[in-house]
């Protein structure tokens, strides 16, 4: 059984930002040789293992990974809203495996997925219904945060069950990170307001919603000015992560922790606990090749900006 993995950073930035034209050039470059692999491959099932944003999980019920039965998009950042062509049976039996495994996972029957979801759809399909997708829900925002052990048993958990699926060309996707700092507040630091919203802020006006966006497109336009008060980007933690999962052996990744990714790779670096899970997910079923490795320092998106894709080795 082989299976095939795209990861990739994503940032709402790549729409509302404009990075010097060979490197806008590049990250597209790096987005067609993704579709040119995944065209290759052509899947009849996806499982995206997506981080959220406070848009569709608040810290009224806060799990650590979810598997979504259905799932909508909530259009934030202006991507696609709408419903996700969501396997239904198939995620209950996911779930079902999981659970049977000794992974406590939360499922969800109307998950609200935002950009980090959506976007590598639309960037590798065209479309968030294209081909049938599994989402999994990977918490890379909000403390308390699991062990990266656990992140890693997840994927190869998940990566079991897809193994067994003979009649299935499954692709693994992987969405966010590498190093990275964008405003996205934090409970412990944010005022009344805030708090609210990161309690149960479901469903914001346009308003709010737009206030909320602008905030962080300022924030990257003061970044790439040198004026922004957020963490810089660590190419050199972005590309030993990128060798560590190219290598094969996702071992050492068990020695992170919270705390020390943070402090070298700003809040947002927890993301790459997606690209764990999927790395994870594919290994379980036998060695892998990387095919495509894209790698770029990008203050204008916000993003220690990684694209990877492998397959199982023939
Ligand atoms: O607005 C947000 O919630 C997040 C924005 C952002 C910016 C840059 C990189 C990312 O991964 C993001 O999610
Ligand atoms: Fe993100």
């Amino acid at each position: 059984m082989t299976l095939a993995l795209v990861t990739m950073s994503h940032s709402p930035l790549l729409d509302h930002a404009e990075p010097p034209a060979e490197v806008a050039g590049a990250v597209q470059g790096a987005f067609a040789d993704a579709r040119a692999f995944v065209e290759d491959y052509d899947p009849t099932l996806v499982v995206s293992f997506a981080p959220d944003h406070y848009n569709g999980f608040f810290y009224d019920l806060m799990p650590p990974f979810c598997i979504g039965y259905e799932a909508v998009g909530v259009g934030d950042y202006g991507t696609t809203e709408g419903p996700l062509n969501v396997p239904a049976e198939r995620a209950e039996e996911l779930a079902q495996w999981v659970a049977d495994r000794d992974i406590d996972v939360a499922i969800s029957r109307r998950m609200e997925v935002d950009h980090g979801a959506i976007q590598p759809l639309e960037i590798l399909f065209g479309g968030i219904d294209t081909v049938p997708t599994i989402p999994v829900f990977v918490n890379g925002v909000a403390e308390p945060f699991v062990t990266m052990r656990r992140v890693r048993r997840l994927g190869e958990t998940i990566g079991g069950f897809l193994a067994t699926l003979k009649d299935e060309r499954v692709l693994v996707l992987g969405s966010g990170g590498l190093s990275h700092d964008p405003p996205v507040p934090q409970w412990a630091t944010a005022g009344e307001a805030v708090r609210a919203m990161l309690l149960d802020g479901r469903h914001p006006t346009a308003a709010a919603r737009d206030a909320r966006q602008q905030r962080v497109i300022d924030t990257a336009k003061a970044f790439t000015a040198g004026t922004a008060t957020i963490r810089d980007l660590n190419p050199e933690w972005d590309r030993a992560l990128m060798a560590t999962f190219a290598s094969g052996d996702l071992a050492p990744v068990d020695a992170m922790t919270p705390r020390q990714m943070a402090e070298d790779a700003g809040n947002s670096a927890h993301e790459v606990r997606t690209w764990v899970a999927a790395f994870a997910a594919l290994g379980a079923a036998g060695p892998y090749e990387v095919e495509h490795s894209f790698y770029r320092p990008i203050r204008e998106y916000i993003a220690g900006f990684g694209v990877m894709a492998a397959r199982t080795a023939a």
